[in-house]
């Protein structure tokens, strides 16, 4: 199913903003995030892949971006959406502070596997997580791929002590991940296996459906070319969910939570990743999508004049952008 509308350049062109909102903690190595906003005719749409992400790749990212503004959303199934605190690979001192910006939330997810860190950091780090937000509360922990198959069984052998809900993507390839949930339940530490980069990176996105080696599936729309392609991925696979996002400005989090406010009921897994703007230093709204009471309603963010002149990016990253938007529309035809 591919109703994504064709937009002219020109008219995407026309209507994209550039900024750079500087983050308040170090996340994924970013200090500052780069973003474009599109002012378009169904409401304001965003296309953020990362920098160091090619052209290919990008490619779906402005697909989901024409498909929000040009095309729409689904109608939402729900008003609200439970979203997950989202600690990065800061110290155990640092967590309460981290927490204490997303009000309400029973659900946590900690960067660990940080490259330049050890596994007794990872292992601090979760415990204070545990320790802050008590017995009932879910904890998950995030490996970005950063494990080999030994490491990430030794690590989540460890991690499993403090109660985890999942473990998404510990290491890189779907065989990988398939061995790992395979010998965790051998050594009767099961955890759940939940796959991130191997559905929104993947040639195949169902393929770690397919082969069994996750639990659950992570969806982001931006990677997954939109709403509605997330939509057909999610039902082929067959697999729970949780949808994230991508360090996104409020609009991108829009998106997100038109995606998860668009899932049949029972396939939403528990609290999405849609709480990062709690991680930024700004906003391109004047009213950001944040969570309240551990919950963010679904809504569409209207976009900030002032906001976006206070962010604009350089004359020179601006130029890159707009660039990078003209091969990524000239790949999707
Ligand atoms: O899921 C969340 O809690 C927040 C989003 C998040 O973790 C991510 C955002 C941006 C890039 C990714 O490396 C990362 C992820 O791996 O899920
Ligand atoms: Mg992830």
């Amino acid at each position: 199913m591919d109703q994504t509308p064709h937009v002219p350049v020109d008219e995407l062109l026309a209507s994209a903003r550039v900024v750079a909102i500087p983050t308040r903690t170090r996340f994924r190595g970013i200090s500052v995030r780069e973003a474009v906003l599109f002012d378009a005719p169904m409401g304001a749409s965003e296309f953020s892949p990362f920098v160091e992400y090619g052209d290919a790749e990008a490619a779906h990212w402005l697909r989901a971006a024409v498909d929000f503004g040009w095309g729409g959303s689904p109608a939402p199934l729900r008003e609200s959406i439970d979203v997950n605190a989202t600690v990065p690979a800061v110290s155990a001192a640092e967590v309460p502070g981290i927490l204490a910006r997303f009000p309400g939330c029973r659900t946590a997810k900690v960067k660990v596997a940080e490259r330049g860190q050890a596994l007794v950091d990872d292992v601090a780090r979760v415990r204070a997580v545990r320790e802050a937000m008590g017995s009932d509360a879910r904890v998950r922990v995030d490996a970005n791929t950063g494990w080999s198959i030994d490491e990430a069984v030794a690590a989540l052998t460890a991690l499993a002590a403090f109660d985890l809900d999942y473990a998404e993507q510990p290491c890189i390839t779907v065989p990988e991940l398939a061995e790992v949930r395979r010998r965790l339940a051998a050594n009767g530490t099961p955890v759940r296996i939940a796959a991130d980069e191997s559905v929104r990176k993947a040639e195949d996105p169902l393929a770690v459906a397919r082969a069994g080696a996750a639990d659950l599936l992570i969806v982001k729309a931006q990677p997954l070319g939109g709403i509605g392609r997330a939509l057909d991925i999610v039902t082929e696979a067959g697999l729970p969910v949780i949808v994230s996002s991508a360090l996104d400005t409020s609009v991108g989090i829009s998106m997100g939570l038109h995606l998860a406010a668009a899932l049949p009921d029972g396939m939403l897994a528990g609290a999405c990743g849609l709480g990062t703007v709690a991680l930024l230093d700004g906003d391109v709204t004047a009213a950001p999508l944040l969570p309240v009471d551990g919950a963010i309603a679904v809504r569409r963010p209207t976009l900030d004049a002032l906001a976006l002149d206070r962010f604009r990016a350089t004359t020179e990253r601006e130029r890159w952008w707009r660039d990078r938007i003209a091969r990524c529309a000239e790949l999707l035809g």
